[in-house]
């Protein structure tokens, strides 16, 4: 077909005809002008992001994902990244011949596969993020549970249809020592946290063993210790479904209570991802957010538009009034 010399093909008009583009730069000014309250509701607080395996899943996301981390560096906000990795986990676990089931969203560890858990986790998925985020700047220094005993864990088990399943080396959270991250921020660093632990007695001594945490969990315990305004998890579905698979029960806020009575009816990755919404909600963490990994810059959504994406659970409203 023959181009118009002037205005060229239909689907390039915008490019060529410069008024064309002022809906699109004044949709831009007011995105921006939408996050301007939230960049100073927020800034000067410190915001936990909990990246997931699931959300990570090409390259072009992890650097959408480094991209907004370093955004909410600049606008003043302290990040907080938490990260997983289960993916990655399962794949090099298949690599090397290792079995491995999920019970109630908690991955069976063997004392053979924690070696991988760890290696994969703060050797692997923490050392990637780490580079993205400092292709920007000499920003991130990751960090395993482990390094100055950030956090400490005590094994625990699930239920699963009323039966207690024995689920090896994981852990509960049940101490953090959150000087070493308030030290970081202070200095201008992003801290990149993997969800390794070492295990400690009821005496609170270390027992010698590491142990494996969901990071959903770990990422929560953090946000309660360092008093974070708000928790966001990126995660591989649009959020949380009251019904699910059914795609019209997604829910786009609810309440700490809201949240209790779904709890008993969710399923697999979904159960510690709430329970630690809720477990940092009522930790004091302002509010908990989980969005859709998948769509490149979604945390940046969530973070600075008043309608936010994915699912938020709030405090109940009269211990959001105290
Ligand atoms: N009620 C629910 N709402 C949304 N997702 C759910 C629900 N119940 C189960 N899921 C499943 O939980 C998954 C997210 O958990 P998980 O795979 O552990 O994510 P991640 O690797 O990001 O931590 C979703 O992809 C979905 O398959
Ligand atoms: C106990 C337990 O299940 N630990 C997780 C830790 C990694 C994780 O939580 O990764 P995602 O956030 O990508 O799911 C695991 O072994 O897969």
């Amino acid at each position: 077909m023959e181009q118009d010399a002037t205005t060229g093909p239909a689907h390039a008009a915008p490019i060529l005809h410069g008024r064309e583009h002022f809906p699109s730069a004044q949709r831009k000014a007011e995105a921006l002008i939408e996050a301007l309250p939230w960049i100073q509701r927020y800034a000067g607080t410190t915001m936990v992001i909990k990246y997931g395996g699931n959300a990570m899943v090409n390259d072009a996301l992890r650097r959408a994902f480094a991209e907004d981390i370093v955004f909410l560096h600049h606008a003043g906000i302290h990040p907080v990244v938490v990260h997983g990795g289960g993916p990655q986990i399962s794949r090099m676990l298949e690599r090397l011949g290792i079995e491995s089931e999920f019970r109630g969203g908690l991955r069976v560890t063997t004392p053979e596969a924690m070696d991988v858990v760890r290696m994969v986790l703060t050797g692997q998925v923490q050392r990637e993020l780490v580079g993205l985020i400092n292709s920007h700047g000499p920003y991130a220094v990751g960090l395993s549970g482990e390094d100055g005993a950030l956090l400490r864990a005590r094994r625990t088990g699930t239920v699963v249809d009323g039966e207690a399943v024995d689920l090896g080396l994981v852990g509960e959270v049940v101490g953090v020592e959150p000087g070493q991250i308030t030290d970081l921020i202070a200095a201008g660093r992003i801290p990149v946290i993997s969800s390794v632990a070492p295990e400690v007695h009821d005496g609170g001594g270390p027992t010698g063993e590491v142990l494996n945490v969901n990071a959903d969990t770990a990422a929560a315990a953090l946000a309660g210790a360092l008093g974070a305004s708000k928790l966001v998890i990126l995660t591989d579905v649009e959020g949380l479904y009251a019904d699910w698979p059914d795609r019209d029960s997604l829910i786009s806020s609810l309440t700490a209570a809201e949240l209790r009575a779904l709890l008993p009816g969710l399923e697999s990755g979904m159960i510690p991802k709430m329970e630690a919404c809720l477990a940092a909600v009522d930790a004091g963490v302002g509010r908990a957010a989980i969005v859709d990994g998948r769509q490149p810059h979604s945390m940046l959504l969530e973070v600075f538009t008043t309608a936010g994406i994915g699912t938020e659970l709030v405090p109940d409203p009269e211990e959001a009034g105290q």
